[in-house]
This record gives C-alpha cells, sequence and structure tokens, in this order.
C-alpha cells in the first residue's frame, strides 16, 4: 500500500461488505474503541434478548424456565448450537456454560488422567496466566508438585512460541497439553492441527485456550481432532462483561465422567428425578455443572446471531485487511518514534489484535484515551490495538495510527506517569 491518506481509508469502508453491521452496536460517540479483544461492545440484538429474558422472569417468575421467549432451561444448548460453527463443532460438542478459568479447570479434573510414568501438564511460558493458576491448583489437587509437573515451554524472544519446541517437549511423561489458540499478547495463531497431530502420535490428550480466537477467525476443532478447548464469549462474540463462557469436547470423549459434577451435567429428562446418582448428559452437556447465569447467558443469544449470518471467512477477512491496513500505517507513520510491532506478519499466524511495544507503552496508552481512543495496556510495555470486523472501519484505524502519531511528535505521554491503571 503507498496512500496514506484518509481518503483512502474511506474508500476502503465504502467498498466493506461488513459495513453495515456497525450500527448494530453501541459506539462510543466521541470516541473509538479498540480494546474488543478484552471486551466486546454492546450490540442493539444483544441488548433485545438480555430484555426479553429479563421480561420473562418479570412475566413468568419460575415458568421461565420452561416457556417464554427463550426458555432457560435449554438456553445454553441453545447458544452452544450457534456456538459450534465458530470453533467448528458439531453442536453436541459444545456448551456454554462456566467461565473460561472454571471450564478449564473441569476439563482437567475430567481429562488429566495421570498414569504410570505420564504424570506431567505441558503447558507454555506465554499463556494466560489464569490457566497457570488453574493447572498448578489441579496438580496440587493431586498431590503433584507443579514444580516439576507443569513443564512450560519457554519462547525464545519473549513473543512468539515456536511448535517445534512444543513438540519437542511432547515426550512420554507428558499425559495433557494446554495451550492457547492465539497468544492474549502477541497474538500469534498456534498451528492447532500441527500439534493436536504430534500430541495424539505420542499418545497424549491435547486442548486449547480460545478465548482470544473465538469469534476472530475459523476453527475446525472437530476435524482437527483436539480433545477439548474452552474460551469466553465476552471479547471478540461480545456476550457481555464476564457473560458465560463456552467448551468443546470432541465426541470421541463422550462418556467422560465428569470430573466436577453437579445437577445441570444431568440428562434434561432425568435431572429432575432428583436421584442421587447423577444421569451425565451423553454429550459435551455433562460437564455443565449448576444452575447457569441466566441474566448473563441472555445477551450471547443476540450477539451469536450476527456470527451465524456472517459467517467466521467474511469476518476473518476484514479482520485481517484491517490489521494488515493498520501495520502499513504504523510502519510508514511511526517509524521514527521506536515502536515495535510485536505480532505475526505472516497472516497465516497472526490472530485479530496488533501489539505494538514501546518503552513508554503505560503513558502512551492514557494519552489515547485522552484523546478518547480505547486500547489496553498489557505489562511492562504492550499497547494492544483490536480493530474489530463488526464495528470498527479502516477510517478508525487511520484515526488512531493518527493520533498516536501526533501523541509522539509532541510528546504529549509525558504529561502521564508510566504506570499501568488498576484494570489496565
Ligand atoms: C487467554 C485467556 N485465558 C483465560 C482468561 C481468564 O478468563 P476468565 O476470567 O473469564 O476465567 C482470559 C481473560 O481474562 C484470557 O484472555
Ligand atoms: N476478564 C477481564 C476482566 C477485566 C478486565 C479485562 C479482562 C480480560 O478478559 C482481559 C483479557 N483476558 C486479556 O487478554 O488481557
Amino acid at each position: 500500500m503507498n496512500d496514506f491518506t484518509r481518503a483512502y481509508a474511506q474508500q476502503l469502508d465504502k467498498q466493506d461488505p461488513l459495513a453495515s453491521y456497525r450500527e448494530e452496536f453501541y459506539l462510543p460517540e466521541d470516541g473509538i474503541y479498540m480494546d474488543g479483544n478484552s471486551l466486546g461492545l454492546l450490540s442493539k440484538r444483544a441488548e433485545r434478548t438480555l430484555l426479553e429474558s429479563l421480561a420473562d422472569w418479570r412475566e413468568l417468575g419460575i415458568d421461565g424456565w420452561m416457556s417464554g421467549r427463550h426458555p432457560w432451561f435449554n438456553l445454553s444448548e441453545e447458544l452452544a448450537t450457534l456456538n459450534a460453527p465458530l470453533i467448528g463443532g458439531k453442536p453436541e460438542e459444545v456448551m456454554v456454560t462456566g467461565s473460561t478459568t472454571v471450564n478449564l479447570h473441569q476439563l482437567v479434573a475430567s481429562f488429566f488422567k495421570p498414569d504410570g510414568k505420564r504424570t506431567k501438564i505441558l503447558a507454555d511460558a506465554l499463556t494466560f496466566p489464569s490457566d497457570i493458576y488453574a493447572l498448578k491448583s489441579q496438580l496440587e489437587l493431586r498431590r503433584l508438585d507443579p514444580s516439576d509437573h507443569l513443564v512450560q515451554v519457554d519462547s525464545p524472544d519473549g513473543r512468539f512460541l515456536v511448535e517445534d519446541d512444543l513438540i519437542a517437549a511432547m515426550t512420554d511423561e507428558i499425559a495433557l497439553i494446554v495451550l492457547p489458540t492465539v497468544l492474549y499478547r502477541s497474538g500469534q495463531i498456534l498451528d492447532m492441527p500441527r500439534l493436536t497431530k504430534a500430541a495424539h502420535e505420542r499418545g497424549i490428550l491435547i486442548g486449547f485456550d480460545a478465548c482470544h480466537s473465538v469469534g476472530a477467525i475459523p476453527h475446525d476443532f472437530h476435524d482437527w481432532g483436539v480433545d477439548f478447548a474452552y474460551w469466553c464469549n465476552y471479547k471478540h462474540l461480545n456476550g457481555g462483561p464476564g457473560t458465560v463462557g463456552g467448551l468443546f469436547v470432541h465426541e470421541r470423549h463422550f462418556g467422560t465422567t465428569p470430573g466436577l459434577a453437579g445437577w445441570f451435567g444431568s440428562r434434561k429428562d432425568k435431572q429432575f428425578d432428583m436421584d442421587h446418582t447423577m444421569t451425565p448428559a451423553e454429550h459435551a452437556g455433562a460437564f455443565q455443572i449448576g444452575t447457569p447465569h441466566v441474566m448473563s447467558l441472555a445477551p450471547q443469544l443476540g450477539a451469536l446471531e450476527m456470527f451465524n449470518e456472517v459467517g467466521m471467512e467474511a469476518i476473518r477477512q476484514k479482520s485481517l485487511a484491517l490489521t494488515t491496513y493498520m501495520m502499513d500505517l504504523i510502519e510508514e507513520m511511526l517509524a521514527p518514534h521506536g515502536f515495535f510491532i510485536g505480532s505475526p506478519a505472516d497472516t497465516r499466524q497472526r490472530g485479530a489484535h496488533l501489539s505494538l511495544e514501546h518503552p513508554e507503552a503505560a503513558r502512551i496508552c492514557k494519552a489515547l484515551k485522552k484523546h478518547h481512543i480505547i486500547p489496553d495496556f498489557r505489562a511492562p510495555n504492550i499497547i494492544r490495538l483490536a480493530p474489530v470486523a463488526l464495528y470498527n472501519t479502516f477510517s478508525d484505524v487511520y484515526d488512531v495510527i493518527v493520533t498516536l502519531k501526533k501523541i509522539m511528535d509532541d510528546k504529549e505521554y509525558e504529561a502521564f506517569e508510566n504506570v499501568r491503571e488498576v484494570v489496565a
């Protein structure tokens, strides 16, 4: 690209087949939101389905479980059907339940079966901390010392993982592998089919944390043979702050006893028999635990509808066009200012956000916020920018980078302290 005018960005917006979806969202009135990889924005459809469920509660009380606009007893299953195409699973392999960390606990409790020499869990050194806390506590629950039973593969540069290194660590001591689909800092996509194949050739189960990929890139978890996966629905899927998460269990594992059992994992027709012997659902529903957070599920009905309407291929195409455009602008406009793009240049390895590294990152983020631009900061030196396919424009990207240039040219960031805020 060699046209660095705003007119060119506007021309790209005119050609954007997804342009009309922007109007579906509540966007900041006088700013630009670039943080959809941390918390997606509210859409009018999500608001509508939440209000409908609230009205069901108001009008029906307990009968909302079986009647009303969105009967709550089957809501998790209904949402699983909407979530399944986004991760390439069969509807019965998916459940909308729990949260990312809770689902990881459930899946490790169910699928980590140390046996003989195989007593270790393999993870990586760059993954989200909550996953590591969960894995360590799962080991401790089984009286296995995490310092030698959790193997974390290092990254040569602190940004990216090397699949060959991960595969080399798949020894005959490893019982289970848990890796991210997309790294939360650099946005690197791991080669999931290759890693799954390598794990299975070595007799190891493998699961993925799909928080940063669901709603951002297409997946084929079923066809790749992935054993399990888990994710949140509040980032790219715009389900609302703390909305209920998702999990995938490959159908070959149906019948596995849930490690953390609870009555909502029962076969639906058996649940209210109130028997003290559980009859688990015959699909991924078995991994539910207790009563779903209905008001937190409800917005997903509206939010997920859009993804099914548009399809992940079209979303991915626009997302890559946005991040590629952003990279080009960064290289052209910010060259003298010491930024490093810590995300993959290769589109096959790039998720849906860019990570800009700079020693003054914390205060550059504060200066951006002063201009009503919302990025996020990840310590010690990363500005994450996520131009989101359904609601951001090429003009947004242009305006963000031009503002960043102004902040750097005029040293505006010097007015702030270079320390992170409490929620960064
Ligand atoms: C990759 C990843 N894993 C796990 C989590 C933790 O999710 P939760 O707090 O919803 O359990 C997050 C974000 O918070 C995340 O980005
Ligand atoms: N759950 C949150 C609650 C508050 C603030 C941020 C989060 C995030 O999800 C951060 C995100 N996981 C990240 O990739 O950094």
